[in-house]
């Protein structure tokens, strides 16, 4: 319990006594006035040259008028304000050192960080930002070996079997394999000669039935022409209307 009080010469809160209980000295603390739980406990060391009692004077007469005027007999605030004013000499007099442990390392890892920004200029406080834009170019490397796959997978995936379609139909176009490919293709080329026969036959056919019966009535005509024309000469028909004649002058003449 006594490596708990602190030492207050101006207006402690405890006393310490020696008692002697059995012939032996104890030295026993007792409050000599109220105060909250959770308090500093303090008491007087007594006279001698403690060397926070040099600092504690000038330091505790400056804060106890000024920040709390109405607690001049509360010695626990000035306690409360002393070890925050000897924090601060501290890191001055340790500025690397435990004072500023804390701050320091955190400006430690501030300052590892920068220099990996500094790789990235623009990253500074990005570690974030520096760390994506690793994963991004590491990616990139990737790609790089196959430089038509990188970003264009499903596209080479898709050309891919373009490819293997194309082939495929060439090498075996009536195949089982390449049952769509190369049935879209047969009948493409199938019909394509169809078409090529059939314009011909279509129009054949209608050409020789056409030309046929021209052929058949030119043959009639000109037969017939050479009939008719016959009949119709009129050279002819004297010729045999004389030679009737002569037969009919040769029968009554005789
Ligand atoms: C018995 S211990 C008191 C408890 C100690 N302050 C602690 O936190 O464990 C005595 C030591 O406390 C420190 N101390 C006691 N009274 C103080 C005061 N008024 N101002 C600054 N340090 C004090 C000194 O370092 C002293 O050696």
């Amino acid at each position: 319990m006594g490596r708990l009080v602190n030492d207050k010469h101006n207006s402690p809160n405890c006393r310490m006594k020696k008692v002697i209980v059995d012939g032996e000295p104890h030295l026993c603390l007792f409050a000599i006035k109220d105060f909250e739980a959770e308090s500093e406990i303090t008491c007087d060391y007594g006279d001698s040259q403690w060397p926070w009692r040099a600092m504690t004077p000038n330091i505790e007469m400056q804060p106890e008028p000024s920040e709390q005027p109405e607690d001049s007999g509360n010695s626990t605030a000035s306690f409360q304000q002393t070890p925050n004013i000897e924090m601060q000499p501290e890191p001055s007099e340790q500025p690397e050192d435990s004072g500023n442990a804390t701050a320091s390392f955190q400006q430690t890892p501030n300052i590892e960080m920068q220099p990996e920004p500094s790789e990235q200029p623009e990253d500074s406080g990005n570690a974030t930002a520096s760390f994506q834009q690793t994963p991004n170019i590491e990616m990139q490397p990737e790609p790089s070996e196959q430089p038509e796959d990188s970003g264009n997978a499903t596209a080479s995936f898709q050309q891919t079997p373009n490819i293997e379609m194309q082939p495929e139909p060439s090498e075996q176009p009536e195949d089982s394999g390449n049952s769509t490919a190369s049935f879209q293709q047969t009948p493409n080329i199938e019909m394509q000669p169809e078409p090529s026969e059939q314009p011909e036959d279509s129009g054949n056919a209608t050409a020789s039935f056409q030309q046929t019966p021209n052929i058949e009535m030119q043959s009639e005509p000109s037969e017939q022409p050479q009939d008719y024309g016959k009949i119709s000469n009129s050279k002819n028909l004297k010729k045999i209307s004389n030679s009737t004649q002569v037969q009919e002058l040769r029968l009554v003449g005789p």
